[in-house]
């Protein structure tokens, strides 16, 4: 008997989906699986219903949600050999759209069922894991605008960008990879394990989740001419091609903000506050086991 449980954020992409014990139990063979739904009420409860199911004796966990709900439900899986499976129901949706997962929801729960399963990268910032991308940039203070706006609506998104683009004001930093050390004050300092960020769109074409890499983009402050040019780069999927951009691909990244004790970066799309200056990022070679 397998036992899975699908973990459902209600609230995800606008609440639009309504995945229901009654209509998950329609997918599957009362003889050979057990299904559980649990719905997540607060934030970060799906860390809790993910442990939970973990103690339960779950052989597949299912975040339904987008990139909030599984960076929690898969945080909990990372290095265990419980399987994790994913339902898009999010509005981005990167990592799901970068593991081909489908975004119709029937085709969502047969992959669940009748998918393959791989073991794939995990990032990792000072010990807390991410499986899509982080960054210190403005893409961290867009969404630090956008969370405080308190709305969860696109216009809010565009409108958190054109704020955080007219005041956003570069910190300095020290990055070291493969040997070098280099002193920089970036507009976007993006780190990938992922070749999608959402909405189709990437800045790291190239990043694959089972290459054992992490891919590193540092596009310096430039003005903003250059960095519609820089837009064109990203509609284009060419990012490493922009002349001023540092790209590379490495397992280890160490970044210094300099002159900085209280620093705030993304990850997977969400913000957080760090009382260091210090960060080391690194990725765990195939340590979650992902449905596909
Ligand atoms: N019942 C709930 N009420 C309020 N927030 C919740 C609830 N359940 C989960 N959350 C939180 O909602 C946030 C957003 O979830 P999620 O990322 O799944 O959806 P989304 O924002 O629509 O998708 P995407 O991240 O792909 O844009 C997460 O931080 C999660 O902790």
């Amino acid at each position: 008997m397998t036992k899975i449980y699908f973990i459902i954020n209600p609230i995800s992409g606008k609440g639009k989906h309504e995945i229901s014990q009654a209509y998950l139990d329609t997918f599957f063979d009362s003889d050979k699986y057990q299904v559980f739904a649990k719905y997540s009420t607060y934030k970060k409860h799906a860390i809790v219903l993910t442990q939970e199911a973990i103690t339960q004796g779950a052989d597949v966990i299912v975040a339904c949600g987008g990139d909030g709900t599984i960076h929690e439900v898969a945080t909990e899986l990372v290095g265990k050999e419980v399987r994790f499976g994913i339902v898009p129901v999010g509005s981005g949706n990167g990592l799901a759209s970068n593991l081909s997962i489908p975004k119709d929801i029937e085709q969502a729960i047969k992959r669940v069922r009748d998918g393959k399963s791989m073991r794939m990268d995990v990032g990792s910032v000072n010990g807390e894991y991410f499986f899509s991308n982080m960054g210190f940039g403005i893409d961290a203070t867009i969404i630090d605008n956008y969370e405080k706006s308190g709305k969860r609506k696109l216009s809010a998104y565009i409108k958190a960008s054109l704020n955080s683009a007219q005041n956003y004001k570069a910190k300095r930093m020290r990055v070291s990879y493969q040997g070098q050390v280099k002193e920089v004050n970036p507009l976007l300092l993006f780190i990938s394990n992922s070749n999608e960020m959402g909405y189709n769109m990437t800045l790291t074409p190239k990043a694959s989740l089972t290459d054992g890499q992490l891919d590193y983009l540092m596009v310096p402050k430039i003005n903003i001419f250059k960095q519609l040019t820089f837009g064109l780069y990203v509609l284009l999927k060419k990012t490493d091609r922009f002349r001023k951009t540092d790209y590379v691909q490495t397992d280890y990244i160490k970044v210094e903000i300099i002159d900085q004790s209280r620093n705030g970066l993304q990850m997977d799309g969400e913000y957080y506050q760090y009382d260091t200056n210090h960060f080391e990022i690194k990725v765990l070679k195939g340590a979650l086991h992902v449905i596909y």
